[in-house]
């Protein structure tokens, strides 16, 4: 298999490197795909002991040198926040969907996303509060693009239909309005015919040190 990363030295900015995923983003998503192997397998109990052996000490290579700092916070330039690091969308974190979002030309964010076996909670349904951290991402985006990035004050939810995993789904989210440091979005994840799953409304704050002059940190 031949990969064409990245250059070194452009990995902290995507952009940079246009579309060419950084060494650190294939990890990331190997490390997605032994998560999902990890719920899903059925291999036997010494197969297992030695994996864990072999993880264990890849774990040490991995922590030999460890950052001193956290992932930037960037923004593409639909200004749409980038952060390599984030929970919801971050290239670098295994965690991560990760979730891909975009500005359409009114302005929505919108994100084709499926979920896996991992983020199952109810037997067969995606879990509630993994549905709401993608509606907490998406109406924080739609914020963020609209000029107002905060913090999540409230968020509102209202659980339609079970929520799949293992289909193509879509994230969508948009700015309200602003009134002072508060903003509001709302939005919903939907199948592809637009019938809707989990609607969501929120409330964004731009924290008080922000418009002093201290940068935000999602
Ligand atoms: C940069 C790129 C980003 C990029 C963003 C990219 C998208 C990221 C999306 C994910 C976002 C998250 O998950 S954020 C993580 C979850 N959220 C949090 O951890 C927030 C924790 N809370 C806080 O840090 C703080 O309480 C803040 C920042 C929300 C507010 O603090 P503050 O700035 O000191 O504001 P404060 O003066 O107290 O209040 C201002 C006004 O807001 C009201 N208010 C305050 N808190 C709340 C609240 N929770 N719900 C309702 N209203 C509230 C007050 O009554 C007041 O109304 P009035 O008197 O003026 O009428």
């Amino acid at each position: 298999m031949t990969i064409e990363l990245a250059s070194a030295g452009d990995t902290e900015d995507p952009a940079a490197a246009g579309d060419r995923p950084s060494a650190l983003d294939l990890l990331t998503q190997q490390v997605r795909d032994l998560v999902d192997a990890v719920v899903l397998t059925g291999v036997p109990q010494d197969e297992l002991v030695e994996i864990t052996a072999e993880l264990a000490a890849l774990t040490d290579r991995l922590r030999a040198l460890r950052r001193t700092s956290r992932h930037p916070l960037a923004f593409d330039p639909e200004g749409v926040p980038r952060h390599a690091g984030n929970a919801v969308t971050g290239s670098a974190n295994p965690y991560a969907l990760p979730l891909v979002s975009r500005v359409t030309s009114d302005g929505t964010i919108r994100a084709e996303l499926s979920f896996r076996q991992i983020h199952e909670g109810p037997p067969t349904s995606v879990h509630g509060g993994v549905s709401a951290m993608v509606l907490d991402q998406v109406l924080g985006q739609a914020v963020a693009v609209a000029g107002g990035a905060g913090m999540t004050g409230t968020l509102t939810l209202r659980y339609v239909r079970r929520v799949p995993y293992g289909e193509p789904l879509v994230a969508t989210a948009e700015y309200l309005r602003t009134e002072g440091r508060k903003s509001w979005a709302e939005g919903r994840i939907a199948l592809p015919d637009g019938t809707p799953l989990v609607e969501a409304t929120g409330l964004f704050i731009t924290p008080r040190l922000w418009t002093e002059g201290t940068a935000g940190s999602q």
